[in-house]
């Protein structure tokens, strides 16, 4: 291998009769002016010596680099030779020296610049690219700790240098963002970065609202070296039942906030009438039926002041409600104006959130105990409870870790302990879009993307839309972590936003599902990666049609079984049959689904349907 044609100080072609270039792979070339340079392949190409000018006439090489590989003898029209372009991974001043050698390092000389840390202080998220060669000489701590899976052989084994990342390092960079379109790998990456944040016990919380973040199960062929048991590092709670917002701790200005989020616009009658009547400490209930007797109070004026003055006729709880309302009137009334109509949109609002079952007594317990466990959080529910509970869940998660950090910093009493955390969620364009559309989540995730850092509150927001999420917070990810995307808009973007070159945006379409480019301020440079395998595998992983084959099959034929004894099947007189498929089968089978059975078994020629003059019966072909 060889340096040809016209150099700069960062860029040069190399050329070679017999060896392929890789993409990304790592070479050392042997300036003499320079000493040893490391430099990546960031493109690749080859010439064929049965086509000698097809390739020359693409003007896909630059003619210079042709002309010197002419002049190094170079046999263009009779041999076939590869070229690739490098790019130095360092700096030099005067440009890379012409008909320099280049050839593959052996590990210990890329080491510091494959590995910055270690699987044991890491997370070992998959494999760098173009490593296959140098890998052959690593120590025994960097093998078989990234293994990696395709359709085809299933579980394949690593080759090559595995990619550790340094999550320590987000004290200084923080935050991630993953990338990538429909199928590209981002929820499969997204499962290999939660494994690995349990596997080091950094507290987390996921939302998931797919309901497909579980980790019992192992991924099928793993082998036993490989496996890990995750089942005491992670809970699932359920939104609505399990956790949900503690309406007593509420603030006035949090249930405006509160409000407002889950139901779009409020109006400022509406937000000064709940500021009126909130009282610190209420329940759902007490603060409900205040704004309901208000209401009440405020639609019968007259009625209800005489009923008071005339208390002494009423009995002992109609006298008390009464009186309450007489109060109200009489202490709110001017300050929240006179309109019931604005305190029974209140009431609608509150009741359709009480019912959705986001008020919860023991509202998010469950989470904080599970943090201070070191565990992932797994929160499920629907997307619109999640982004309701999320923006207060998160709130107060940030309030608590600020509170305890600021009175250690400030030397003031110290507030309960809480431990740093990591939020995660998918679909994060949804949680905070771009422009000026709003969502419950969005301020509250862009604080923490601009002054998390200093109080080690991170965020890992994956989208298959960078162009849709916020562009504050975009900005704010100092790692991110792209996978196949086709979108000009979203390429766009995470061109503005990475330091991903043309040639590597321009390779993002094509990017096969599994592999990615990070692009982070603590690798300092973009790195070509391809995902582990997860060592678990979400419940719904199955390919649907593969599905349909399996279990579908096997329902079939159970039923079948169940029937062939009980052959010939008059179709008038099913119902005589039910019970005994119905015993054997261990569950009810309808008029409707036996029917439908013995027409298909007749259809895919099992069953032989003959018409007799009772109709039709089926018989054994
Ligand atoms: N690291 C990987 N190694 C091997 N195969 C992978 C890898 N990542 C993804 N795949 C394959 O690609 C498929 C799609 O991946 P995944 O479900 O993660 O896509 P996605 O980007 O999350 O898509 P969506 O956003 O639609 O859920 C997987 O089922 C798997 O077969």
């Amino acid at each position: 291998m060889q340096i040809v044609g016209t150099t700069t100080q960062m860029e040069a072609w190399a050329a070679s009769r017999n060896r392929k270039f890789h993409i990304n792979e790592i070479l050392i070339i042997e300036d003499t002016d320079h000493g040893d340079l490391q430099a990546e392949v960031v493109q690749t190409s080859s010439f064929n010596r049965y086509i000698p000018l097809a390739n020359e006439q693409s003007g896909l090489v630059d003619p210079d680099v042709l002309n010197s590989m002419r002049s190094l003898g170079f046999d263009l029209k009779n041999e076939t030779i590869y070229v690739a372009k490098l790019r130095l991974l360092e700096e030099i001043n005067k440009p890379i020296t012409v008909g320099s050698h280049v050839r593959v390092p052996i590990f210990s000389e890329v080491e510091k610049l494959l590995v910055k840390k270690r699987p044991a202080e890491g997370l070992t998220l998959g494999v760098i690219m173009g490593t296959g060669d140098v890998a052959k000489g690593m120590p025994e701590d960097l093998l078989d700790v990234a293994l990696l899976y395709n359709k085809e052989e299933g579980i394949i084994p690593q080759n090559g240098v595995p990619f550790v990342f340094d999550y320590r390092s987000m004290d200084n960079y923080p935050h991630i963002g993953i990338f990538g379109g429909s199928g590209s790998g981002k929820s499969f990456g997204l499962r290999v970065l939660l494994e690995e944040l349990m596997g080091k016990k950094v507290p987390a919380v996921v939302f998931d609202p797919h309901y497909e973040l579980q980790f019992n199960d192992p991924f099928p062929g793993l082998p036993d070296f490989y496996k890990e048991d995750y089942k005491r590092r992670f809970v699932i709670l359920a939104a609505g039942t399990d956790v949900g917002i503690e309406f007593s701790e509420l603030t006035s200005d949090d249930i405006v906030s509160l409000l407002r989020s889950s139901s779009g616009s409020l109006t400022d009658a509406m937000e000064n009438a709940i500021k009126t009547l909130h009282k610190k400490g209420d329940s759902y209930h007490s603060f409900a039926s205040r704004i309901a007797n208000m209401a009440e109070a405020l639609d019968d004026e007259e009625s209800v002041k005489k009923q008071a003055r005339e208390e002494e006729l009423l009995d002992g709880a109609e006298r008390e409600r009464v009186k309450e309302m007489a109060k109200l009137l009489r202490t709110y009334k001017d300050k929240i104006g006179g309109s019931a109509h604005t305190l029974r949109a209140i009431t609608r609002r509150l009741h359709r959130l009480d019912m959705e079952g986001v008020f919860v007594p023991l509202g998010t317990h469950a989470i904080e105990e599970a943090l201070m466990r070191r565990q992932l959080v797994v929160i499920r529910g629907s997307i619109w409870f999640l982004q309701v509970f999320a923006s207060y869940l998160v709130r107060k998660l940030y309030q608590k870790r600020r509170a305890y950090r600021d009175s250690i910093q400030k030397g003031k009493p110290i507030e309960e302990k809480f431990p740093p955390f990591v939020i995660i969620t998918d679909e994060a364009h949804n949680f905070a879009p771009t422009g000026a559309l709003e969502s419950p989540t969005k301020a509250i995730l862009k604080e923490i993307a601009q002054e998390g850092r200093k109080y080690g509150v991170f965020l890992v927001l994956a989208t298959q839309r960078p162009a849709l999420l916020d562009d504050t917070i975009t900005a704010q990810l100092s790692t991110k972590i792209v996978f196949r995307t086709v979108r000009a808009t979203d390429i766009q973007v995470i061109r503005e936003e990475t330091d991903l070159t043309s040639e590597e945006a321009s390779r993002l379409p094509y990017l096969p599902s599994g592999t990615a480019f990070l692009s982070s301020a603590i690798t300092g440079r973009t790195v070509a990666i391809r995902i582990r395998v997860s060592k678990t595998t979400s419940p719904h992983a199955s390919n649907p049609f593969e599905e349909l084959d399996e279990s579908f099959a096997e329902l079939d034929a159970k039923l079948w079984e169940a029937l062939t004894d009980l052959l010939p099947i008059d179709a008038f007189n099913l119902t005589a049959y039910l019970p005994e498929i119905s015993r054997k089968m261990r569950r009810t089978i309808s008029h409707d689904e036996l029917a439908h059975a013995l027409q298909s078994f007749a259809e895919d020629g099992r069953l032989l349907a003959e018409r007799t003059p009772f109709g039709l019966r089926y018989r054994r072909r």
